[in-house]
């Protein structure tokens, strides 16, 4: 195999037959001859029964599992989990642990899967918790976090660390790092936060430290790139379905009766598709992706005087960033941001519900009866539900795993529902989001049977969009799109767009 650096500092190894491992960061990169010690797992009495626990440090995972026989084999990551050597003392080690941006169901559960697999695989007693944020790192007091400490904390929704937005100040925070002489950093927060880590990872290995920089994915939104999904997105898609099936209850009790329920997504509009296939009580969906109007042929109002006519009711989920071109026509409005320079949406669901309400009232063809429900907040202030706590615990222990064998600038995540390590600059080269292209919007359109409103126009503005660069090979389609007509960048996408 050989080796290559590229200029952003990528990993990549290329083997046979079209094999490219694109690698993360270890400390031996920029530290020779680090000391290395046998992993402690091998004389735990609750993982010596187990057959191979270690990974092999050859084993990669592929980015793509549909393939065709003449395929190259592609991209692939470091696969997660404990190596037979680590390159940090359990006595020796000082960890971290810092939750950034929105909150997410299962951010306790991470932290405390941290604490607890540091401590109970590792022997390691040493763990900060940062408060609020990034931001902590240099303005507050931090938080010893024990097993004891953090063990019913799953239970609660939200962060026991507190988050924030802005306040990404580097040199401060690295400061912070080697003043408190903390040699393990765990950043669990969204595609911002990702980027913050890489910028920290980057500031320590300038220093020549021996910090190793590990990322847990959390996104609602699903807008993190390469991962399947984060964890609490199942969580919220399923609190979604509550105020879906409310919406819908109320809609078929009345004459013509209109639920319009607004649902998170600020770029990217997967909680609003996702809730939308689970419940089917959906008759339109509107997302981020796919622009809509509301007046003339093919409009939003033209099919919802059809769907009230044949069945009396309907719903309606909008995700929070749809339509915003719309609406600051409309309300002629500035844009602006919040700390972290996200933009900052108006309400998408109240604006509709108007405009729906006035043509209408204005048409005088059918008195509807509108209720709006906007259970944004609901939906990620909650606890993690099952699968999503057994999703945190196995991140966890991967990022743990991870940084104890020395991986540093890397975040965790599920690629084909196997865990990986993969590079910061992978995860932050751009932002994950609905292709309407692909296959999964399509099958929503076929569920809801709700117009596209999309001319032939601009489903080839569509593509050329999606057309981003990509690092995929030569002839490489979108998983068995045999046309050709699907773009690279839908080939790119996780799991949530393709899904079979
Ligand atoms: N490009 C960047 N470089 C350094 N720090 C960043 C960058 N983008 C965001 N951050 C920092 O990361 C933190 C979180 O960012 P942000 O508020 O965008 O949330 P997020 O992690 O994207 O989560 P979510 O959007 O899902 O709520 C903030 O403290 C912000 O200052
Ligand atoms: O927490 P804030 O600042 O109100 O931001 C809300 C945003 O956070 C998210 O929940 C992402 O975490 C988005 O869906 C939403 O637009
Ligand atoms: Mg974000």
């Amino acid at each position: 195999m050989g080796s290559q650096s590229n200029p952003q500092m990528m990993k990549v190894v290329a083997g046979d037959a079209g094999y490219l491992l694109e690698d993360v960061p270890h400390l031996t990169d920029y530290i020779p001859d680090l000391p290395t010690y046998p992993n402690p797992l091998r004389s735990n009495p609750a993982y010596s029964v187990v057959k191979q626990y270690f990974v092999n440090v050859d084993d990669t995972v592929p980015q793509k599992v549909v393939v065709h026989k003449s395929s190259p084999r592609g991209i692939h990551f470091r696969r997660a989990g404990p190596r037979q050597k680590v390159y940090f003392d359990s006595d020796e080690v000082h960890a971290c642990i810092v939750t950034c941006g929105g909150l997410c169901p299962g951010l306790n559960t991470v932290i405390r899967e941290i604490v607890c697999g540091l401590y109970h695989m590792y022997g390691v007693n040493k763990v900060l918790g940062i408060d609020g944020g990034y931001r902590g790192f240099y303005s507050k007091n931090t938080i010893s976090l024990t097993p004891k400490v953090v063990n019913d904390i799953h239970k609660r929704g939200g962060t026991i660390l507190g988050t924030s937005r802005g306040g990404h100040d580097k040199l401060k925070i690295v400061d912070s790092i080697q003043d408190r002489g903390i040699n393990q950093v765990y950043i669990i927060g969204g595609d911002g936060t990702q980027k913050g880590a890489a910028v920290i990872y980057e500031e320590i290995r300038r220093r020549g430290l021996k910090v190793a920089v590990a990322g847990i994915p959390k996104t609602i939104d699903n807008d993190i790139p390469v991962i399947d999904k984060s964890f609490g997105f199942d969580t919220a898609v399923e609190e979604a379905q509550r105020a879906i099936n409310a919406a819908h209850v109320e809609a078929e009790s009345a004459e013509n009766g209109v639920g319009v329920v607004k649902l998170m997504g600020r770029y990217s509009g997967f909680i609003a598709m996702y809730a939308t296939l689970a419940s089917r009580d959906v008759d339109c969906c509107l997302i981020p992706e796919s622009p809509f109007y509301l007046e003339g042929k093919g409009g939003l109002f033209e099919f919802m005087e059809k769907r009230l006519k044949e069945n009396g009711h309907m719903v309606i989920v909008i995700a929070e960033g749809a339509g915003q071109e719309l609406l600051s026509e409309s309300l002629h409005s500035v844009d602006l941001k919040d700390a972290s320079g996200n933009r900052l949406l108006h309400d998408v669901g109240l604006w509709i519900s108007q405009r729906i309400k006035d043509h209408f009232a204005k048409q005088h063809k059918m008195d509807i009866t509108l209720k709006y429900i906007d259970p944004t907040y609901m939906i990620r202030a909650i606890p993690s539900n099952a699968s999503d706590n057994v999703n945190c615990t196995l991140l966890a222990q991967s990022a743990v795993h991870g940084a104890m064998a020395g991986y540093t600038g890397f975040t965790v995540g599920l690629v084909n529902g196997r865990h990986t390590y993969i590079p910061f600059n992978r995860i932050n080269e751009r932002q994950n989001k609905v292709v309407i292209t692909d296959r999964m919007w399509a099958r929503l359109l076929s569920s809801t049977n709700q117009p596209s409103f999309l001319g032939p126009k601009d489903v080839i503005e569509v593509k050329k969009e999606e057309e981003l660069p990509t690092q995929l090979l030569d002839g490489e389609l979108c998983k068995d799109d045999k046309s050709g007509t699907m773009s690279k960048s839908s080939a790119l996408l996780g799991c949530l767009n393709c899904m079979q």
